[in-house]
């Protein structure tokens, strides 16, 4: 795994994007197709599964360093990493054996499925035979977790170079269900047959806040329709099966199992983007209401009775199996509207209706409405726009009405006082600063009981390093961070100061990487500020 450790060494020592792109492409261009179907993996967030708690690879550690575990546990604040406390305590590899990274995740494979004993004397012996950072590798791989400054995005557009293939089309073949073990670099990169995973979604297309209105030009070129508060949602419906895929890229087919009925009405090869809804008696319900089908895998009956969800549907990416995110928007919503139109009531799909008004001035009178409506806003769409991938400025803009918001990601966690002792209820939030966490906020009110408590537990089992009270979390919650006002501050490190921070919805559909940034932190100090 040398080359691989190579990678992860240059990759890891830079802040330098291009510099990252380049030593991710060399990679791609030399390695094996199973190192590079892995490579693929890791950077995308398939990770094989945790062989082992931290807790006993701490122990076994210590034992083969030949120290007592109360040293063992002193030194690991100071380095902050357990994989790479452990490549730095272990003795030196008395031998070296190169095999390839793919190897070795076969190994971790054949170890998980053993006792015990297996594993302690599998885990020994592959320390003995790896250098410092192929041990830290193989570590981090253990224990589940393999998280380098490289995003996603970054990987895929090293990809494209090294492969020659277009960015956004990639982005689309590496989206879906699939993992190294049911797929290889052939299929997924190479031939690509699109049958291979009927389940595979687009890549979502996201917005950008309004903030100049009189740039957008005549109104007339554009459709406005309301900002649903639910979650987005792509149905899929390929091959008599249904798949319903979160903007995290999680599948929600278990959660939401009232749209296995649109198979009935909807024709094979038939993909829709929308807004995932809590509704009733034809009206939106408050976003409580679907909070509760969130976070659970499945749903007991009570639930499905007491919050039916229908899907707004306000995109239509794939007709009768053909991509058509190429034509104009406005005759995508036209095909929509007539397939969703042979729907029968009682089926959980309507069409988000276009909201009209033949003036910017107009609309703006309609936008006040949409708290009644337990909308959010308005979305505003480019009427001959093609659906693109990602964030992308110019098509698609959300003119909220309360736009000060901001989704933060969990770095920090203390626990409460009185009542609230026991709960870790104190949190601080970071937004991206190029590929480093910027804490900007704390906030400590704003979720529900059940919510408090779960947190607590994940914060628990989550904690990288102990200073006094506060918990160092693994990066992996996406908050959002409601507030009044935001002013400029030289004492904070971020250089903003919110007023009234709260914690005003845990975003589980959002993965870190969206988070929001700095530099949309400082745009909002320059419109509300
Ligand atoms: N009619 C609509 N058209 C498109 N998106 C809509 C619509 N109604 C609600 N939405 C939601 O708004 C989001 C668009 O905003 P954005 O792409 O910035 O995602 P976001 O960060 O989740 O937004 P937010 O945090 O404001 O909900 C979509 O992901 C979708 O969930």
């Amino acid at each position: 795994m040398k080359d691989f450790a190579t990678l992860f060494t240059a990759v890891d020592q830079t802040t330098r994007t291009t510099r990252k792109v380049e030593s991710l492409a060399e990679f791609f261009r030399t390695a094996s197709d199973a190192d590079k179907l892995w490579c693929v993996a890791l950077f995308s967030g398939r990770r094989p599964k945790r062989v082992i708690t931290t807790t006993v690879l701490r122990e076994w550690a210590a034992e083969r360093a030949g120290i007592p575990l109360w040293l063992f546990e002193e030194s690991y604040p100071i380095v902050g990493d357990l994989a790479e406390t452990i490549a730095l305590v272990l003795p030196p590899a008395a031998a070296h054996e190169e095999r390839p990274l793919s190897h070795w995740i076969a190994r971790l494979r054949e170890l998980s499925a053993g006792d015990d004993a297996t594993r302690k004397a599998g885990i020994l012996a592959a320390w003995d035979v790896l250098d410092r950072t192929e041990r830290l590798l193989f570590t981090k791989l253990l224990t589940g977790g393999f998280r380098v400054g490289v995003s996603q995005k970054l990987m895929t557009r090293a990809l494209a170079r090294a492969t020659g293939q277009d960015e956004a089309e990639l982005t689309h073949k590496l989206m879906g269900a699939w993992t190294p073990e049911t797929t290889s670099w052939e299929a997924l990169i190479e031939a690509h047959d699109p049958s291979a995973d009927l389940s595979r979604p687009y890549p979502f297309y996201l917005a950008y806040q309004l903030d100049d209105l009189a740039a957008l030009g005549s109104a007339a070129d554009w459709i406005a329709e309301w900002k649903w508060d639910g979650i987005r949602g792509q149905l899929v419906l390929r091959g008599g099966e249904h798949h319903l895929w979160s903007r995290g890229e999680e599948l929600m087919t278990p959660r939401f199992p009232e749209f296995a009925r649109l198979i009935d009405y909807l024709p094979d090869g038939t993909v829709i983007d929308g807004e995932v809804l809590a509704f009733a008696d034809e009206t939106p319900l408050p976003f409580n209401a679907l909070q509760k089908r969130i976070g659970r895998k499945s749903v007991p009956r009570k639930l499905l009775e007491e919050s039916p969800v229908v899907l707004m549907a306000y995109d239509l990416l794939e007709d009768g199996g053909t991509d058509i995110r190429a034509r104009p928007f406005a005759e995508r919503r036209a095909r929509l509207a007539e397939l969703i139109g042979t729907i029968p009531p009682e089926a959980p799909a309507r069409l988000s209706p276009a909201v009209t008004a033949d003036s910017w001035e107009a609309l703006a009178v309609e936008r006040e409405t949409s708290r009644d409506r337990n909308a959010e806003g308005l979305m505003l769409k480019r009427a001959d726009s093609p659906y693109l991938a990602g964030r992308r400025k110019g098509d698609w803009w959300k003119w909220k009405v309360d736009p000060l918001v901001i989704d933060a990601v969990m770095i920090y966690a203390q626990s409460g006082s009185g009542r609230r002792a026991n709960l870790f209820t104190d949190f601080t939030f970071a937004v991206w600063d190029g590929d480093d966490l910027v804490p900007f906020t704390k906030a400590y009110s704003g979720l529900t009981d059940a919510e408090f408590r779960r947190i607590t537990a994940w914060v628990r089992r989550n904690t990288l390093q102990k200073f006094g009270p506060v918990r160092q979390v693994r990066p992996e919650h996406v908050f959002e961070i409601a507030f009044e006002g935001i002013q400029e501050s030289p004492r904070h490190k971020s250089g903003v100061a919110l007023r009234f921070p709260r914690m005003s919805r845990w975003r589980h559909d959002k993965p870190i990487a969206e988070a929001n940034t700095l530099a949309d932190l400082r745009e909002m100090l320059a419109t509300y500020g």
